[in-house]
């Protein structure tokens, strides 16, 4: 930085006094199971007659359908867990489960991180626990038809290592070769599918595909929320032919953060959104409008609201296109009472590049012919003084040009902020993307309360879409 930063009066920051005690409506104090949804007198008898419903559950069906009372508000239906299934429900039985091991590969085919092979573990582990033949399958990257750098051969011997087995991996993913491998599998045992998109059946959803993946097991588990946005073969078309079709625990974990503790977080409920585009984060924001209580933006969409209210942004990154929905936004989050946050400085580069000069300015005075790649230490002040009120915080979105040392400032302390929340008991959430490189970056990512494997996945989630990977599985009704 070049120069210190002159304090802004300029008052970009709507606040509200009441905002952390609006009250709820009974639509958006949802429970905090994931994908849960109200009864309306679902078909008890075909819940109840699934023999992997758990008994107390079962016997609670029995006894509210016998009741004749209606079910509205006492009870609701989450998706079925694979931990709902009993060792009696998986010894021998032959799995087929769906993960996201699209993991970053080298030039030498070393894998760079292993964070989505981690998550996976449990579910797997779980299995082989309980005497279950697992058959596992991803996809890699987005291959046009077979190509071998896109191969899941590098990823076996970490499996391996993280499992405390030996992985056999097939060169296919259907066909009689695996089907062999299949049939010699042991109890416990677990086989590694090749790239599942290498054939151009997954990604179009042919039923016909998705029946030959089917066919090779006797359940379905989907453990690849990465992946569960995309309606694909090995992530819903299967469903249609293996019962149950069950969530896995990173699934689980994921639904439980980014829907469960989103729906019905523990006030104040603060959302940090940043990012290149407002374009990018329109369905985001709107949608955390409606849960928020305090609403914190920064990234290069912070220019297209300055430039709505007015101001100059020099070369800064501009929707002009967004400049009436910025206005709207801005006005949609006084009426609901939600406190959103501008940054009230930036700090400006005279080019786009790491080496560039930089300054802080007051947000009002950005300089002709220099853009805002960062927030500057005001807002962080401000930032943090906002976030130190809350309970729970869901961040999207980096704060500036974090890939460049000189504009990651606001992002590390959004970092440093929320793991130090952590520690005080707040729940923090990373949705996934950009923000997650820079949790990790900093060294904090073992502290968050959450941190998504999935960026795609979990945009779409935030935004309040159903993911097709998630929808087609089987339900089970929680409580009563
Ligand atoms: N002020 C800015 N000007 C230009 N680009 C920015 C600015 N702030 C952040 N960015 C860029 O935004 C990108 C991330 O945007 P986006 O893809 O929307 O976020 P995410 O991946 O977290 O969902 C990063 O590559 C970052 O460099
Ligand atoms: O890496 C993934 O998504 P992400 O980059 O949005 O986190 C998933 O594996 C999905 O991959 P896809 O976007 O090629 O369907």
């Amino acid at each position: 930085m070049a120069s210190a930063a002159s304090p802004s009066s300029l008052s970009l920051i709507p606040t509200t006094s009441s905002s952390t005690s609006r009250t709820r409506s009974a639509a958006t104090a949802l429970p905090t199971r994931f994908l849960r949804s109200p009864l309306r007198r679902l078909g008890f008898a075909g819940a109840a007659a699934d023999p992997l419903v758990s008994a107390h559950v079962a016997s609670k069906l029995r006894s509210l359908k016998s009741s004749g009372k209606p079910a509205r508000g006492v009870a609701s239906m989450a998706k079925k867990s694979v931990g709902d299934l009993t060792e009696a429900d998986l010894k021998g039985k032959k799995v087929f489960v769906r993960a996201d091991l699209n993991v970053p590969l080298d030039d030498a085919q070393k894998i760079t991180d292993d964070t989505r092979i981690r998550a996976a573990v449990p579910t797997i582990k779980y299995l082989i626990s309980k005497g279950a033949k697992v058959i596992l399958s991803s996809h890699l990257g987005r291959p046009k038809g077979v190509t071998p750098k896109f191969s899941l051969a590098p990823l076996v011997p970490r499996l391996t290592e993280l499992l405390g087995i030996e992985v056999v991996k097939a060169d296919d993913c259907i066909g009689p070769d695996v089907e062999k491998l299949v049939a010699s599998l042991p109890e416990g045992g677990v086989l590694l599918l090749e790239n599942v998109r290498f054939y151009k059946e997954e990604e179009k959803n042919e039923p016909e595909f998705a029946k030959k993946l089917a066919s090779l097991a006797d359940l379905y588990v989907n453990d690849a929320f990465g992946t569960a946005h995309r309606a694909h073969a090995s992530t819903e078309g299967v469903t249609k032919f293996l019962k149950p079709s069950v969530a896995g625990f990173l699934l689980q974990k994921e639904l439980d953060y980014l829907v469960g503790a989103v729906s019905s977080p523990k006030r104040p409920f603060a959302a940090i959104v940043g990012g290149s585009k407002v374009s990018s984060k329109i369905g985001v924001i709107e949608s955390l409008l409606e849960k928020c209580d305090i609403l914190l933006l920064g990234g290069g969409m912070i220019f297209t609201f300055y430039k709505a209210q007015g101001l100059s942004v020099g070369s800064s990154l501009v929707e002009e296109d967004k400049l009436e929905l910025a206005t709207t936004l801005l006005a949609k989050a006084k009426a609901k009472g939600v406190s959103l946050l501008l940054p009230t400085d930036v700090i400006v580069a005279d080019k786009f590049a790491p080496d560039a000069n930089s300054k802080v300015v007051p947000a009002s005075a950005i300089p002709d012919g220099w853009m805002g790649l960062d927030i500057g230490p005001d807002s962080v002040k401000t930032f943090n003084e906002a976030l130190e009120t809350t309970k729970t915080v869901i961040w999207n979105g980096p704060m500036g040009v974090f890939e460049f040392e000189k504009f990651a400032f606001g992002t590390e302390s959004v970092a440093k902020k929320l793991a130090e929340l952590s520690g005080k008991g707040v729940t923090t959430i990373i949705g996934g993307g950009d923000s997650v490189a820079a949790v990790e970056k900093v060294g904090v990512a073992d502290v968050m309360s959450h941190i998504s494997t999935g960026g795609g996945a979990s945009l779409e989630l935030l935004e309040g879409k159903e993911l097709p990977g998630v929808i087609a599985l089987d339900e089970v009704l929680v409580a009563v």
